[in-house]
């Protein structure tokens, strides 16, 4: 087991590395005391890896919330109905949650926990490549509404996090994947050589072998640790982790949360933004092209669909929660591994961005 601190002063904790980490009371046992444990999962991760828990935390009193799959999920309903299972047990002050599962798990969970009696301990056990790079770092919990991706939320730091890296095995190849497109954000935001890494070890990602998921994980983690670190509320650095988001999200929402899993909106809106970058003059020519070339290897949509039109993703943009004062702030790349927030793009650059990243096979 490998462990990485998120240095946060008083809201520190470690996210620990490791195969079988789910099934090892061990793990689990700095972390929980003896009040009441409530884990909320879903409908696929539950059969797969709720036993397991369930026999590390034997002797623990404690209930599970089981949700349905998918990014639509990460709704007011589920919120509510988790909120309201914790009203109907009496859940105590001192309730501890588990996030069993991906992103969507996770980031709910962490907005009942942040909400329930204004904060209480929660536990991030993150199940897919997507949560374990990042989504279970950092403390961001929200749930989606239409008019808007994790518009509604709150930074609520984990007590810790426990990556069993064996649950990698099972996961559906599409999801694999789309965890794919943060990782290879850090190397375009972080570090060049990252970038040089992934490219290098397209087979071995593409085969999911054990010591380049290692490795991914790991570093990633590592990325996600220094700059969380350094601005936990997103005040200053911390935006350059929403690289490619700002695309994505507005793709998301356009999209009701049905069509595109995070990752996979991301991966597009990693190439539009260094399209962008490139059209301004911020960023030499070349990036663009080589991210979406690793993309495609990696099995990653790199283009904006024929049937969704730039102008209502541009109108998705304005509620994008970077922007400050009414000016809209994207994050850019001045160089492989090195980004900047920009706030002078116009419209008409956004939009030429957008059609240039169209597919050039209209079938794609
Ligand atoms: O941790 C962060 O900060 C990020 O922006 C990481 C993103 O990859 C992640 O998807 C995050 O949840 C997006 O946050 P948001 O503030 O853009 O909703």
């Amino acid at each position: 087991m490998r462990t990485i601190d998120i240095p946060l002063g008083d809201r520190s904790y470690p996210v620990r590395i490791g195969e079988g980490l789910l099934a090892d009371p061990a793990a689990w046992a700095p972390h929980v005391g003896q009040a009441p444990i409530l884990i909320v999962t879903n409908e696929t991760v539950a059969p797969l890896y709720l036993p397991a828990v369930l026999g590390a935390l034997k002797g623990h009193d404690v209930d599970t919330f089981t949700m349905a799959d998918g990014e639509a999920e990460k709704n007011w309903d589920n919120w509510r109905a988790l909120i309201g299972r914790l009203a109907d047990r009496h859940a105590p002050r001192d309730t501890t949650l588990v996030a069993l599962g991906g992103g969507v798990v996770g980031d709910l969970c962490g907005f009942a926990a942040a909400t329930w009696m204004r904060g209480i301990r929660f536990i991030q056990a993150p199940t897919t490549l997507l949560a374990q790079v990042d989504a279970s770092v950092g403390g961001k919990t929200a749930i989606n509404i239409p008019q808007g991706k994790n518009l509604v939320g709150a930074f609520h730091q984990p007590a810790a996090v426990i990556a069993d890296t064996a649950t990698l095995r099972t996961l559906p190849p599409r999801e694999y994947r789309a965890g794919l497109a943060e990782v290879l954000k850090y190397g375009a935001i972080c570090d060049a050589g990252f970038i040089d890494w992934i490219e290098a070890n397209i087979d071995a990602l593409r085969a999911m072998e054990p010591d380049a998921l290692a490795e991914i994980v790991e570093r990633s983690v590592r990325y996600k640790a220094e700059v969380v670190g350094a601005d936990e509320r997103e005040q200053g650095v911390r935006a350059i982790l929403n690289f490619g988001h700002t695309f994505g999200h507005a793709l998301e929402t356009h999209t009701g949360y049905q069509r595109y899993l995070h990752g996979e909106a991301v991966a597009i809106g990693m190439v539009v933004a260094a399209t962008l970058s490139e059209s301004r003059g911020l960023l030499a020519p070349g990036l663009a092209r080589r991210l979406a070339d690793i993309q495609s290897a990696l099995g990653l949509p790199v283009t904006v669909p024929a049937d969704i039109d730039a102008p209502d993703l541009l109108q998705h943009m304005k509620l994008d929660k970077k922007n400050l004062a009414g000016r809209r702030r994207l994050v850019l790349l001045s160089a492989p591994g090195k980004a900047i927030v920009d706030e002078d793009s116009a419209d008409a650059d956004i939009l030429a961005a957008l059609n240039a990243c169209r597919a050039e096979d209209p079938a794609a």
